[in-house]
């Protein structure tokens, strides 16, 4: 079964429509890429996925969109705990100005484990999980403002994965990003999707066909062809599509 699945979905700001009629199956413990040109929707999308959108004024949903078969636009869903499931991680690194280990014990503290010993447990389990553990672990104390670009935005992934989540949604994660530490991101994102499912903004085709299982193509903002990533990238099925990917536009 999808863990994410999305139906003639219409996202409208204000008077402006977005997302037209967007179908999607998004499987789990797969890496799912969203790429097309700039303003296509890609990033309306991944934001309705956790429900950032409620958070922009005028923007207004028609359509289904279900985490585990269950609505996460209905009046009683819990959106506080919809965005613990479904976390999200930015394309700038923003940790939050303090410590390294209070980064990461935020959320679990935010959701009411004070246990000093539990919460060294979480801290060091999630810095692990983000491959960055070995790198820090001797500063946790150290402001994760004054470590590198790369070291922040895998503090922004710890800190996410802190809270336990089930979908880890990436937006452009490596694009403020020197190549080394892309590589790293890319190759921890690929060990990620052993626990989670992951769904990931990108412009760089590179990276959609090194590390994504599937991938969805926007224009305008439709998705005009979705699948298996080696397929779409060795053989797609739309003129719109190739000429994206083989850089004839965007
Ligand atoms: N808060 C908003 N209010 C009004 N219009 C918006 C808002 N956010 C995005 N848009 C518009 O919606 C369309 C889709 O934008 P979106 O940011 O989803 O595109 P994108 O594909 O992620 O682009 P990029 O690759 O440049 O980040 C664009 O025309 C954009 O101007």
């Amino acid at each position: 079964m999808s863990k994410i699945s999305i139906k003639d979905m219409d996202l409208w700001y204000g008077d402006f429509q977005a997302l037209h009629g967007v179908s999607l199956e998004i499987p789990k413990n797969q890496i799912t890429a969203f790429i097309g040109p700039s303003g296509c929707g890609k990033s309306t999308l991944i934001k309705s996925l956790n429900r950032m959108n409620d958070l922009v004024e005028g923007c207004r949903i028609e359509g289904d969109i279900m985490l585990d078969g269950k609505d996460i636009y209905k009046s009683t869903m819990n959106v506080n705990s919809l965005r613990k499931n479904v976390g999200m991680v930015f394309q700038q690194p923003n940790p939050f100005p303090m410590s390294i280990y209070n980064n990461i014990a935020y959320g679990p503290r935010t959701h009411g484990i004070t246990d000093k010993k539990q919460l060294d447990e979480i801290v060091e389990k999630s810095l692990r999980g983000a491959a960055i553990w070995e790198e820090v672990k001797d500063d946790l104390n150290k402001n994760a403002l004054s470590i590198s670009g790369g070291q922040q935005q895998r503090i922004c992934i710890a800190r996410a994965l802190a809270v336990q989540p089930e979908v880890l949604l990436m937006d452009e994660p490596t694009s403020a990003l020197d190549p080394i530490s892309t590589a790293k991101i890319e190759e921890l994102v690929t060990e990620l999707k052993e626990k989670y499912t992951i769904v990931m903004v990108t412009h760089n085709m590179q990276q959609a066909s090194r590390v994504s299982d599937q991938t969805a193509f926007f224009f305008n903002g439709r998705i005009i062809e979705s699948g298996d990533t080696r397929d779409m990238f060795t053989n797609p099925t739309k003129k719109q599509t190739e000429d994206y990917i083989s850089g004839r536009f965007g």
